[in-house]
């Protein structure tokens, strides 16, 4: 028993290495790893992933693993998840507002963010070296999470909230207290949960300053839909994901203000984080294979403005933070489902009640058979022939004919396409609804710091080696700096 517990603990701070070494025992048979909370039971195969997706949220729950992960009751003001699992109405509006609206609305918001983007990196390099005496070295993860959380404020608030320096503070810090807030609720004992989390809310404020700001935004705008309705007035436009919620709800809808801002803070918890440090290890994995920068750069001279204008394009860019996250993921499983009862699967495996089924992402995306050459990092891997044929590395016709001649993949795809080989942005009618737009929001970052400065990392190192990892997740380290000259235009 205790050494169950010790291993329990040690997944912890060592998760990914644990699933690793299980996945390699069991040669592709379904594995078990315990968390401290949960059991964990691994699935790779085709036809257990196919199972899984086949099984309704009711049976094996993406819901019911959100809601131990974040604790909503203790850290989203008691946030009724339960709906969901229910397949509830409430949810439907906030999957439609990011699958639909947001993705089809990529070519409208993209030139504003690439100005937010491209601003706000003058202005954090700018307070840098004031704060620091002139120092030029800046913390590439905090440059990126920066980056990330201005533009996520303007896509799912509102351009206005990203200029709101208090509110897009409190939108970064509430998350990092949700997930803390979630990991210490987990390891507390049932019965000490109430005054721990009455602690808890005490000295985590962050959720209550991004709640009463958005709460009048959602009085003032839910109202209005039931009155333009009526009157057959249009509705006053705006672009971001609080209006297309309310859009997206069935006629006669009665959500509250209050339950529509706690849905956005759903979307709003899950924007971030896989984001940030997906962009974050594509550029360090740039910084340290600097042969793919010239193509790279080519691409985004000829090509940005019509992915601006489409959200289409830059295959080469697409590939190489493929590469990169194939080989260093944020998230080291995926497909988390809870089970509500006892589950079989076709094979026999079993979960209990409460037990997870769940894929090892970084496993998976380790296979000989479904990677060629699995452990070096082919940047262009996944770009069709032709566009591969296309790159010309200016004055260096060695290193065009060295990336052209690396192992590619039988089939190109792009880092959105979702089967059970790829599995970084789950699978099924439950995967995740962001990834276009994540997508576009990675080259929109890359790009705006790739074409316009020379990026160079202070202390070069492999990237596995700046991660740390929290259970199975790894999440970049704060303390590797780079500096970031502008280049000439
Ligand atoms: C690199 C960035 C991201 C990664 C790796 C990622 C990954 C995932 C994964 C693995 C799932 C669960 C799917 C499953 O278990 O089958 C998920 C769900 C979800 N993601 Fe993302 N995500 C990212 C970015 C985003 C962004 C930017 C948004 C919002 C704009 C978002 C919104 C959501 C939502 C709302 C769900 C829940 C879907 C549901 O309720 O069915 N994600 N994501």
């Amino acid at each position: 028993f205790i050494h169950r517990k010790f291993k329990a603990l040690k997944f912890f701070t060592h998760g990914p290495s644990i699933i690793q070494n299980a996945f390699d025992k069991s040669r592709g048979q379904p594995f078990e790893v315990h968390a401290v909370d949960t059991r964990n039971v691994f699935i790779s195969s085709p036809q257990h992933i196919k199972e899984l997706q086949g099984a309704s949220d009711s049976v094996l729950s993406l819901y019911a693993s959100a809601r131990k992960i974040i604790q909503p009751k203790y850290t989203m003001q008691d946030f009724n998840w339960l709906d969901f699992s229910k397949g509830g109405k409430q949810g439907w509006g906030f999957l439609r507002a990011v699958r639909v609206c947001l993705t089809d609305n990529l070519p409208n918001i993209l030139p504003t963010l690439t100005t937010l983007v491209r601003a706000e990196i003058s202005n954090v390099l700018f307070k840098h070296r004031i704060d620091n005496a002139g120092a030029n070295q800046v913390s590439l993860h905090a440059l990126v999470l920066r980056l990330v959380v201005v533009s996520n404020v303007a896509a799912i608030f509102g351009p206005d909230l990203a200029q709101n320096q208090v509110f897009v503070k409190a939108a970064q810090d509430y998350i990092e207290q949700t997930i803390f807030g979630g990991e210490i609720i987990r390891f507390t004992p049932s019965w000490l949960v109430p005054t721990v989390a009455a602690i808890i809310r005490r000295v985590f404020k962050a959720q209550l300053v991004v709640y009463e700001t958005l709460l009048p935004i959602a009085e003032q705008r839910l109202p209005k839909r039931e009155i333009a309705a009526e009157m057959g007035l249009e509705m006053p436009k705006y672009n971001d994901c609080i209006q297309w919620t309310i859009d997206s709800l069935p006629r006669g809808n009665s959500l509250t203000p209050r339950l529509l801002v706690h849905e956005l803070m759903g979307i709003w918890f899950g924007s971030v984080h896989a984001l940030a440090t997906t962009i974050t290890v594509a550029i360090h994995d740039l910084c340290l294979h600097p042969e793919y920068l010239d193509p790279i750069r080519a691409e985004i001279a000829s090509h940005y403005s019509h992915f601006e204008h489409t959200a289409h394009g830059l295959p080469l860019l697409d590939s190489f933070v493929k590469e990169s996250s194939r080989l260093t993921p944020a998230e080291t499983l995926s497909t988390r489902r809870e089970a509500t009862g006892p589950f079989t699967f076709s094979d026999g495996t079993r979960l209990n009640q409460g037990d997870w089924a769940v894929t090892p992402l970084l496993a998976i995306n380790k296979l000989p058979e479904y990677y060629p050459q699995p452990g070096q990092f082919n940047g262009f891997r996944f770009v069709s022939k032709e566009v591969l044929d296309s790159i010309n590395c200016s004055h260096d016709s060695k290193n065009t004919a060295v990336l052209q001649s690396e192992a590619q993949q039988a089939k190109p795809s792009k880092l959105t396409d979702i089967d059970p080989t790829w599995l970084m942005f789950g699978i099924g009618k439950q995967s995740c609804p962001g990834r276009f737009y994540a997508s576009a929001v990675m080259k929109v970052i890359i790009s705006q710091i790739v074409a316009n400065y020379d990026c160079k990392l202070v202390d070069p190192r492999a990237t596995e080696e700046v991660m740390w990892v929290m259970r199975s997740a790894q999440v970049p380290k704060h303390g590797v700096k780079v500096v970031l000259t502008a280049m000439e235009e």
